[in-house]
């Protein structure tokens, strides 16, 4: 089954805070971009990504995949929904034949080719949409806008998600043309129209680089050997 990645990476980057597109700040010399769009395609199930990039840096975006063929650009939106919005619109000309598609933060560019492939099985296998999920190991209040504390929320039925979410592509689109409101991922939309989600295992490697912290995390287990070939850190 013929599968296309969405990468959104039309984000500003404001809260690492260097003044420049997220996607696009080097990890030892490589681009946070270049690492996830390469990340996605040497794990073997992916054939076509389509990115949205910055709309005023489209050709920047395309020079810095133009070693990667099977990757086109798209001017991406004012938030994350819009741009997996533009990106989706152009799959029916980038890739006619895709069945199921991933939508892949930019930001989580070290993602294990593992995760990639347990969410593409399991599209293939029949699930309508699947999501990579972590348990929250944190203890979780819910408070009130005083900032008091109102209760313990039971942590056990709680997941942090991560991202390639999979779908099949019919069940992307029609949540996507039902979407009235942004959604802060793509499997929100989906559950807004009924449909079904499935989890599998995330990993931590799979993190999203938000802060400088995060960006020092990722840099300092690649200083420390990790290969970088495939955009894992380990
Ligand atoms: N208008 C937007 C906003 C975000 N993204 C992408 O969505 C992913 C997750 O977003 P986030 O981590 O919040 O990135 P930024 O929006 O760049 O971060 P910030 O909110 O700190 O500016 C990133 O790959 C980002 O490039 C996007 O394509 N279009
Ligand atoms: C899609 C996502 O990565 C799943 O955790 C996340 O919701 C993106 O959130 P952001 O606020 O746009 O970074």
């Amino acid at each position: 089954m013929s599968v296309v990645a969405l990468v959104p990476a039309a984000g500003r980057g404001v809260r690492l805070g260097l003044g420049m597109p997220k996607a696009l700040v080097p990890v030892n010399g490589e681009s946070l971009l270049l690492r996830a769009v390469r990340g996605l395609l040497a794990a073997g199930c992916v054939q076509h990504v389509v990115v949205a990039a910055p709309p005023d840096q489209v050709e920047l975006v395309a020079a810095e995949l133009a070693e990667l063929p099977a990757a086109h650009v798209v001017p991406g939106g004012s938030e994350r929904t819009d741009s997996v919005r533009l990106a989706l619109d152009v799959v029916e000309q980038v890739a006619p034949e895709a069945r199921v598609v991933l939508v892949h933060d930019a930001a989580r560019a070290f993602t294990p080719a593992s995760v990639i492939q347990d969410v593409v099985r399991a599209v293939e296998q029949g699930a309508p949409a699947v999501i990579p999920v972590l348990p929250v190991s944190d203890t979780i209040k819910r408070v009130d806008e005083a900032g008091d504390v109102v209760s313990t929320v039971d942590r056990a039925e709680l997941r942090a998600v991560q991202t390639p979410q999979g779908f099949a592509i019919d069940v992307l689109r029609e949540a996507y043309a039902a979407a009235g409101d942004i959604a802060t991922d793509d499997a929100g939309l989906v559950e807004r129209i009924g449909g079904k989600v499935h989890t599998v295992a995330g990993h931590p490697n799979a993190l999203k680089i938000t802060t400088a912290f995060d960006l020092a995390i990722a840099e300092s287990v690649l200083a420390a050997g990790a290969p970088q070939s495939t955009g894992e850190l380990a």
